[in-house]
């Protein structure tokens, strides 16, 4: 067997902290309730480890959650942020999604050091590992930890680092989306920019590749899409709320962008017909090309004496200093030391385990002329109103 077999985690005794309060929602699931500053909030299930609820400072909901969705395994809820782990859709033979958002995940009370700003005060970490039901459709052992955490301006940020414990040394190669459900006041009031010119698979014509249009994009009828390559920062416009979305994803290539319309929207059971007029997934992934993890070891006693008697016996050839870099380069690389934190790709596991979105609303109006963010410059200022691109002021804001 591959993996290190386990059992479902033992039930949690929940211990209360000064960051988060843990309540029972519906079908009495256990829900973490963060609070930051100035009255944001936001919730997450240990069910899916998924986020359910983010307010803003006046207490608008910000992610769409379904009037019908189910909250009882194995169901994943309809709504929020669900993590698609370690399949992302149909791209395997795990079941649609993968199983990471509905299995129990527990509160990691000790978790691995991550580099955050201290001004963030609310956030909760919950790691998932297999169960032996789980090793069995997936055998493959590892550590999914995901930190929520609300930053001091309300902003919301999902880390996940995962790692593979396999013990007999095998890779794993997964996909994998935070498919963030976004609230809207009318999808047809709503565009998506940052995406123009990208190629995507359209998963309504058999995942065929085109290119995106050069405009903002804008929906009147079902869209089901995979983005690749997409940029870091995708802005999602909401004319009628005033509001403006920017999704910043680090480690996670591609973006799928899901409405089920009306139809797919009446097939769902736990889906409301008229709601596909309220959402708009926008889900920072990785899809098209799977993310290969090798085991993480740490470097043991035995194999930094090895490597240290090796490399005195190198030098003692006299051979240039390069040559030692590279033998020590070719001896290390089967350890990893990236430790998950940072999204680049560790040179040593040759994988970026670590993802990061964060998301920020900011209300549009007159005021705001033009947005300029790193990375996109919004070349379109379409969505503004004709009275305020006359206005020849111009105020930018630059994401820190
Ligand atoms: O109904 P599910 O399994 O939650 O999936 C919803 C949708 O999720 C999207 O991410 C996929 O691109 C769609 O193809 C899929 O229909």
């Amino acid at each position: 067997m591959a993996a290190t077999l386990s059992s479902p985690p033992p039930p949690q005794q929940l211990q209360p902290s000064p960051f988060y309060e843990i309540v029972k929602g519906p079908s009495g699931l256990d829900k973490v309730v963060l609070r930051g500053a100035r009255g944001c909030s936001a919730e997450v299930y240990l069910y899916g480890g998924q986020v359910a609820s983010w307010k803003n400072d006046h207490g608008e909901e910000l992610l769409f959650v379904s009037t019908k969705a189910i909250f009882k395994p194995p169901k994943a809820i309809r709504g929020g942020i669900p993590i698609c782990f370690p399949q992302f859709g149909t791209h395997g033979n795990l079941e649609q999604h993968g199983f990471a958002r509905n299995r129990l995940w527990v509160i990691d009370d000790n978790p691995p050091p991550l580099p955050v700003n201290p001004a963030i005060k609310a956030f909760v970490d919950l790691i998932l590992k297999p169960s032996d039901e789980d090793l069995k459709i997936w055998p493959h052992s590892f550590e999914f930890r995901l930190r929520v955490a609300l930053g001091p301006l309300g902003d919301l940020s999902l880390t996940s680092r995962i790692r593979n414990t396999n013990t007999d040394g095998r890779p794993f190669s997964y996909t994998f989306a935070y498919h963030t459900y976004f609230s809207v006041s009318d999808i047809s009031e709503v565009r998506v920019e940052g995406l123009e010119t990208m190629d995507y698979l359209d998963n309504l014509k058999g995942k065929e590749r085109f290119t995106e249009q050069g405009d903002a994009i804008v929906f009147e009828s079902e869209v089901d899409k995979v983005y690749l390559s997409a940029p870091s920062k995708i802005a999602i416009i909401d004319h009628e709320k005033k509001r403006t979305f920017v999704l910043t994803k680090e480690g996670l290539p591609d973006a799928v962008v899901w409405n089920p319309w009306d139809k797919k929207a009446k097939a769902m059971q736990d889906f409301g017909d008229g709601e596909y007029k309220h959402m708009l997934c926008v889900e920072p992934a990785a899809v098209e090309k799977p993310i290969t993890l090798k085991p993480v070891r740490s470097i043991d006693g035995p194999s930094w004496l090895r490597f240290l008697i090796f490399c005195v016996l190198y030098r003692s050839t006299s051979l240039p200093l390069i040559f030692d870099a590279g033998l020590a380069w070719m001896l290390l690389r089967p350890f990893c030391f990236c430790h998950f934190n940072s999204p680049a790709l560790c040179s040593f596991c040759e994988a970026s385990n670590m993802f990061h979105l964060s998301m920020r609303m900011i209300p549009t109006g007159l005021h705001l002329l033009r947005l300029q963010l790193r990375g996109v410059r919004w070349r379109r200022c379409g969505w503004l109103p004709q009275t305020a691109k006359a206005i020849p002021a111009e105020i930018i804001f630059v994401d820190p």
